[in-house]
């Protein structure tokens, strides 16, 4: 679990994170949602340590990670697997490579050890027989496959994803999403997603935050978002006239379940 209490950092003196508070439960896919500039990235860099807040406590398990000796921090840092924005592969590297490489960091494991780990975690993302191909050589949706075994290869508790689905087809987005989902269950990791993707607010959205301006303007499930009557939030999520439609048709099923 990671909780957020009152954090809030500025840059030049300008307020950019203006006090939120949030808590972050294992073996759920918490979302964080919003406008371009509202605020995600600088306040997950906050949550991972890449920021330092300005005021506020950041909490994994009760631990404030801001008041971590150098040694607990990187012991911290360590339990945190990243999924970045357009897989962030070493281009050079073959798969296999890639995957290995927090465990040549970080771990005193053996080449065979370390080979039967990777086998493991690519097996786990339905990655086979693409150990020695370079990431030139898969897809995209291959590539972010990759990317989650790297992030699962040192059995982290937390796990953050920025977007895994940018430059996905729909179909591809699904599985990928899916496969987050299942993991973060299967693992009971904390994981945060940061996404602009609809579809996976509604596929995987166990616990919403949205963002709007450096705030915490709504937070929620994906059954709530349907109902919300924020309308900042309901001009963001439902944007066009055919989403619009969705969360009506949605919302009379539900009516409808409940008499
Ligand atoms: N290192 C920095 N120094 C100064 N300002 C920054 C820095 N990083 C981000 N900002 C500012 O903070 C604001 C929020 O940026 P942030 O990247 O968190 O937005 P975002 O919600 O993640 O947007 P996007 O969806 O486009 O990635 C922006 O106005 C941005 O210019």
């Amino acid at each position: 679990m990671i909780e957020l209490k009152d954090v809030k950092k500025s840059f030049d003196g300008k307020p950019i994170i203006k006090g939120v508070s949030m808590v972050m439960e294992a073996g759920k896919c918490n979302l964080i949602i919003g406008a371009s500039g509202s605020g995600k990235t600088v306040l997950t860099k906050c949550i991972v340590g890449l920021f330092k807040p300005d005021e506020g406590e950041i909490l994994f398990e009760n631990q404030n990670i801001l008041q971590l000796e150098k040694k607990e921090r990187k012991e911290l840092r360590q339990q945190i697997g990243m999924l970045f924005q357009g897989s962030a592969l070493f281009d050079s590297m073959t798969v296999e490579q890639n995957v290995m490489f927090p465990l040549d960091m970080f771990s005193n494991m053996s080449i065979n050890e370390k080979k039967k780990r990777v086998n493991d975690v690519l097996a786990r993302v339905n990655l086979k027989d693409s150990n020695k191909k370079l990431p030139a050589e898969i897809s995209g949706g291959m590539k972010k496959r990759v990317g989650i075994a790297r992030a699962i290869v040192l059995n982290p508790k937390y796990l953050f994803c920025d977007e895994p689905n940018s430059g996905l087809d729909p179909q591809t987005s699904l599985l990928i999403d899916k496969l987050i989902k299942e993991i973060t269950e299967e693992y009971q990791m904390t994981t945060v997603v940061i996404t602009h993707d609809m579809n996976s607010v509604m596929e995987i959205g166990d616990h919403i935050v949205y963002m709007y301006n450096g705030q915490k303007r709504w937070e929620g499930n994906n059954q709530e978002i349907i109902h919300s009557k924020d309308e900042m939030l309901n001009k963001f999520i439902f944007a066009s006239q055919f989403l619009q439609d969705v969360k009506e048709m949605r919302m009379e099923e539900d009516k409808q379940k409940a008499k």
